[in-house]
């Protein structure tokens, strides 16, 4: 699998996630800059890194979603291509249009940083497919606009298509008010595109993937990644 990370003025979860990809696929992603205007060719995977792209101005992501590296991955992703957004780059993805809803400030109005757990809402995509239903994992968030909100018709449609992918939840997998640190609607962490194959998150997957740093609960994500894009 080739993957191809989207660096912006301000990302700083890149190397991170080089690492993580690394790790589970054996090979270095292409990393890529803002301006370009072309995806290298033969690219599996688009990842929207975390970090405070062009210093959260305006609205996080607002700005990035605007980049012309952007229109390339609308054309990827229309052509049913893999595209990843963690935090801010799930931030973008609402911005660009290709999730719904918006990320608000979080709640408390704080930004937060702290473990949360994750349950796993479905297993049949290249990012979940390496969880059991209903597994509960560890991440980290580290974000001061979080909160996922969408109009209750939208979020409607997304839990009856089932493009929930992960909500906060506690460890044992209750999906309460208190795992629910940042206020988001329905406890979403994690959404899908219809297709399946455009992910935003709020946690880092990528900070769990070292036995000897935090843990390995992130490795899955980007080993199912690996195997099923693998098998493309
Ligand atoms: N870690 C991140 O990507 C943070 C995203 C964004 N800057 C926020 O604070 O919400």
């Amino acid at each position: 699998m080739q993957a191809g990370i989207v660096m912006f003025p301000g990302t700083n979860r890149e190397r991170d996630m080089a690492l993580a990809l690394q790790r589970a696929t054996g090979r270095k992603p292409a990393m890529l800059w803002h301006r370009d205007t072309e995806l290298p060719a033969g690219t599996d995977l688009v990842v929207l890194p975390g970090g405070f792209s062009y210093g959260d101005y305006l609205r996080c992501g607002a700005m990035a979603a605007q980049s012309p590296i952007m229109r390339a991955i609308h054309d990827f992703a229309g052509r049913g291509g893999h595209v990843l957004g963690v935090c801010n780059g799930f931030q973008m993805l609402v911005e660009a249009g290709l999730l719904p809803g918006a990320l608000l400030r979080n709640a408390s109005l704080r930004f937060l940083s702290m473990d949360c757990h994750l349950r796993v809402e479905r297993t049949d995509t290249a990012y979940t497919c390496r969880f059991q239903r209903g597994q509960v994992f560890r991440s980290t968030m580290a974000h001061g606009d979080g909160n996922y909100f969408a109009d209750a018709a939208t979020l409607d449609r997304l839990e009856g298509e089932g493009l929930v992918a992960l909500r906060y939840a506690t460890a044992s997998g209750e999906v309460t008010e208190a795992a629910n640190r940042n206020g988001s609607a329905r406890n979403i962490a994690g959404i899908l595109s219809p297709n399946l194959r455009v992910l935003g998150l709020m946690p880092h997957p990528e900070n769990q993937v070292d036995p000897l740093i935090d843990g390995t609960d992130g490795l899955p994500l980007f080993e199912g990644l690996a195997e099923a894009l693998a098998a493309a």
